[in-house]
Parts: structure tokens; C-alpha cells; sequence
């Protein structure tokens, strides 16, 4: 008889494995590789990364992840295994971290789910929103490594959870101990990662899923309309992405008479250059030079105790 055996693969984006050129460009040229992530026809796309992308983006942004790196590596990567370790002291199942880009490689982490003979695979992308670009992108990783085994496990995939009880109330904890620490601001901010507008258009329910975690956290807090606001970062390349734009929200802000603000980006279970570097530095520099005045960043859920709880309530919920 077959038995029953589940373990958990958590998965996250990846990072680079040093703050270095080489480094950057290595995994720079892996994740943006990736159809699901630019999906410009591979000829053009190949001359236009290899030719001007890789060899222009690398050495920058080697030197912002070197501003945030921390003593035990990449921030990503600290707080990711910091994850995987709190989620399986409180799991009787094996649990493994899998990187969509870089190392540990979703490769080694069902390999090593495999060799401790689990017959039932639990997928926990840790994007609390559903894109295209993010969780599909888990799934087809998944696929390829499936592609070179002679067994498979049964697969539950968890999609996202952008309104779950446990993910608002985490969140809701979070900001009301800034709120408390801070005073409450003239706006919280929420920022999310955007994406291509286009590929919301295509079918992507990214936007929505985005607008179902601000609409249930604002509820939660009990804030009224003008207490809080919903913006997008981290934008790449030239055509429209999701709007209104964080950086130029906080340039803006100022002159409204917002003076007083704390931002946090729910669309990341961990810290990492996307918030430590772009929200908490250069962004707070623009609402500052605007005219702003006090400027708090929320962290990411991180490890925090009822992150790791909601994490475990996903996984039971499908045993
Ligand atoms: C949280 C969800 C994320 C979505 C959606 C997403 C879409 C997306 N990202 C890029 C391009 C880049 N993203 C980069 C970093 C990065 N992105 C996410 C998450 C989402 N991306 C994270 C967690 C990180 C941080 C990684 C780290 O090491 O700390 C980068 C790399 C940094 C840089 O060069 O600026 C790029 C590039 C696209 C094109 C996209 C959707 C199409
Ligand atoms: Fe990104
Ligand atoms: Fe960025």
C-alpha cells in the first residue's frame, strides 16, 4: 500500500549568492531569463539582456544589495531560512526552501524532499498575491524538475492567500505595533511590487488580488478612505506598469500636506533589496526632499510568530 507522506516545499524568488557583480549578473541572467518574468521574443530579448541589460544592471545593483547585505548573506535568503526553520519546529513533516532563481534551487529542495520519501508534495509559494510572473512561474519550476524523475508525488499547490484570516490579522498586528511605536501617521502606504499593465490586460489577477489584501487589511484597521493608500514599485523597463507609481506617490505626497507617513509592501513575506534598499531608502530620500517630514518603513512579516502560525495553517489545511 502506498502510504501517506507530505512535506512542504517553501518557495521564494531567489537571490543573489554575493553582493558582487558576477554574482548579480549569474542570477540577473537566470531570472530574467524567464518567459513568465519578460516574455519579449527570445531573439530580441537575448541581444537586448546579454547586450546592454546584464553588462549596464549588474554593477549597480551589486553595490545596492552590498548597502543591505547582511553578516549571514543575502536579507532575502537570512529570513527565508529563518522561515523554513520556525515552520518546521512546528510541523511533523519535513519542510525544504526552494529558490525560483539561484540557490538552494527548487531542484535540490524536491530532491531532498524525495530522499526523506514523502508520496504527498505541499507547495507554499510565499507570495501572498497570485501573478503570473511570481507563482506560475513556481509551478512550471516544478514541472521542469518533475520533468526528470520516474515517480511523482501527489502535488497540492497552494496559490496565494491574499485575504486569508491569518495573513490580515499577522499584518494588522504588525502595523498597529508601528502605529503604537510611531504615532499614527497622516497615511499608511502600502506598496506593492507592480507588474507590466499589459500582462493584467493578458489575464493576470494580480492587481485584484492586490486590491483584496488592502481592502481586507483597511477593514481590519478600521482606517476610512483617506488613512491609507495603495501604490506600486520596483518598476522594469519602458512600457506602463501598474499605477500610481510608489516613487513618484511619494514625491507627490508632501505637497498634499501628507508630512507623516509608514509604508509597508504586503506583497513581501520577506525582506530584501525590493524593501530594505528601495522603500526604506530611496523612497523615504524622495518623500523627504518633497518636503515630508516623518517616514516609517513596517518590515515584512519575516519570521514573526504569526507568520510562521498562518504559514502552518496553510499547510494543515490540506492534509
Ligand atoms: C512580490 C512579488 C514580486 C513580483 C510580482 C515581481 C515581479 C517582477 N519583478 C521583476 C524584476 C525584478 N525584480 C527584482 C527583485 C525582486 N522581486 C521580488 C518579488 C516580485 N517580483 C523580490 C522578492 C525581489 C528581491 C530579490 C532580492 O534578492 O532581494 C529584480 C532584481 C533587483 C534589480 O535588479 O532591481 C528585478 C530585475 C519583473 C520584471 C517582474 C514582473 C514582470
Ligand atoms: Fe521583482
Ligand atoms: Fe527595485
Amino acid at each position: 500500500m502506498r502510504q501517506d507522506k507530505p512535506g512542504v516545499l517553501l518557495v521564494n524568488l531567489g537571490t543573489p549568492d554575493a553582493p558582487t557583480t558576477p554574482a548579480v549578473k549569474r542570477y540577473l541572467k537566470q531570472f530574467l531569463s524567464d518567459p513568465r518574468v519578460v516574455d519579449t521574443p527570445r531573439w530580441l530579448w537575448w541581444a537586448i539582456l546579454n547586450g546592454a541589460i546584464l553588462p549596464i544592471r549588474s554593477p549597480r545593483v551589486a553595490k545596492l544589495y552590498a548597502s543591505v547585505w547582511m553578516p549571514e548573506g543575502s536579507p532575502l535568503m537570512v529570513y527565508s531560512k529563518r522561515q523554513r526553520d520556525a515552520l518546521a519546529a512546528r510541523l511533523d513533516m519535513p519542510v525544504a526552501l526552494g529558490m525560483s532563481y539561484g540557490n538552494p534551487s527548487l531542484k535540490s529542495a524536491l530532491d531532498s524532499l524525495m530522499q526523506q520519501g514523502i508520496t504527498r508534495l505541499i507547495v507554499l509559494p510565499l507570495y501572498p498575491q497570485f501573478s503570473c510572473s511570481t507563482v506560475a512561474a513556481v509551478w512550471d519550476g516544478i514541472t521542469q524538475v518533475f520533468a526528470g524523475y520516474r515517480s511523482l508525488p501527489d502535488v497540492s499547490f497552494i496559490r496565494d492567500y491574499a485575504e486569508h484570516p491569518a495573513y490580515i490579522a499577522a499584518l494588522r498586528a504588525s502595523v498597529e505595533r508601528s502605529f503604537a511605536q510611531h504615532g499614527k501617521p497622516d497615511l499608511l502606504v502600502m506598496s506593492y511590487h507592480g507588474i507590466p499593465q499589459r500582462f493584467a490586460d493578458e489575464g493576470d489577477d494580480y492587481p485584484q488580488r492586490c486590491r483584496d489584501t488592502t481592502a481586507a487589511l483597511t477593514a481590519a484597521l478600521g482606517l476610512g478612505e483617506g488613512e491609507m493608500m495603495m501604490t506600486f514599485q520596483s518598476r522594469f523597463g519602458r512600457e506602463p506598469w501598474l499605477t500610481p507609481y510608489t516613487d513618484e506617490t511619494m514625491r507627490g505626497l508632501p505637497a498634499k500636506g501628507v508630512k507623516h507617513i509608514q509604508i509597508m509592501s504586503p506583497g513581501f513575506s520577506a525582506d530584501c533589496l525590493e524593501t530594505l534598499e528601495e522603500i526604506s531608502e530611496q523612497n523615504r530620500e524622495f518623500f523627504i526632499h518633497a518636503g515630508g517630514t516623518k517616514f516609517e518603513y513596517i518590515p515584512a512579516l519575516n519570521e514573526d510568530e504569526a507568520h510562521i502560525a498562518m504559514m502552518a495553517e496553510l499547510v494543515n489545511a490540506q492534509r
